[in-house]
């Protein structure tokens, strides 16, 4: 049975940041979904790829099919581990349902990571980035904070119905953050 923690938040708000430092002293391993999916698109012989860069280009979500077998893939690949940080998923009620129905009885969210951050805040970060993404321009940019506002932060909500969720302000220093995740964490493994 798979341990994991979601990691949700606008686009640019820190997810990636945050889950690496979780990875390096935390023993949670990190799954970027974006990073599988990009993975995913290069990969010699895909059937997806056109497919995925279109969704990422027009910031729209892939179906669920595709992505949650690669974090399941990526999972049992894994070796022991307390726990995965899956990051930038669940996305919309699609994600939500899909991996209710294929990760049912394999996994057990332990919590949501939620990263707010105000929304002109994450767009300069993305804009400042310097890591040659193909959605990190405004027009991309407009489109995923649509998607988050009106796809995913329902999906935080209907977390929060079940009192799963853990917020960290995100617009501050990534050590202050990262300090408010590393007690949230204790908090979570005390449970
Ligand atoms: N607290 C912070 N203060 C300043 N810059 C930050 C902070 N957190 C992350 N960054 C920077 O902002 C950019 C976006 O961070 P990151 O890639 O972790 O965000 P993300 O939530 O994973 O974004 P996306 O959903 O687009 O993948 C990176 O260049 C990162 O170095
Ligand atoms: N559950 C997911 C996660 C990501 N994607 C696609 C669409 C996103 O805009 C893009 C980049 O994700 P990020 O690296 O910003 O977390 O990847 C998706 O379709 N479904
Ligand atoms: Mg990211």
């Amino acid at each position: 049975m798979h341990n994991v923690v979601f990691v949700l938040g606008p686009p640019g708000s820190g997810k990636g940041t945050i889950c690496s430092k979780i990875q390096e002293n935390l023993n949670y391993v990190h799954l970027s979904a974006g990073d599988l999916l990009r993975a995913e698109r290069q990969r010699e012989g895909s059937e997806y790829g056109a497919l995925i860069e279109s969704h990422i280009k027009n910031g729209s979500i892939v179906p669920v099919e595709i992505t949650c077998s690669l974090l399941e893939n990526a999972m049992n690949a894994s070796g022991d581990a307390k726990g995965f940080l899956v990051d930038g998923f669940p996305r919309n009620e699609d994600n939500l349902q899909g991996w209710n129905k294929q990760m049912e009885g394999k996994a057990v969210v332990q919590f949501v990571l939620f990263l707010s951050c105000p929304v002109s805040i994450c767009i300069d970060r993305c804009l400042n980035r310097g890591q040659g993404r193909t959605d990190d321009n405004e027009e991309s940019l407009k489109k995923r904070v649509e998607t988050y506002n009106h796809q995913t932060y329902p999906i935080i909500e209907h977390f929060e119905k079940s009192g799963l969720v853990r917020e960290v302000k995100s617009e501050r220093s990534i050590d202050e953050i990262y300090a408010d995740v590393v007690n949230v964490f204790n908090a979570a493994n005390k449970e």
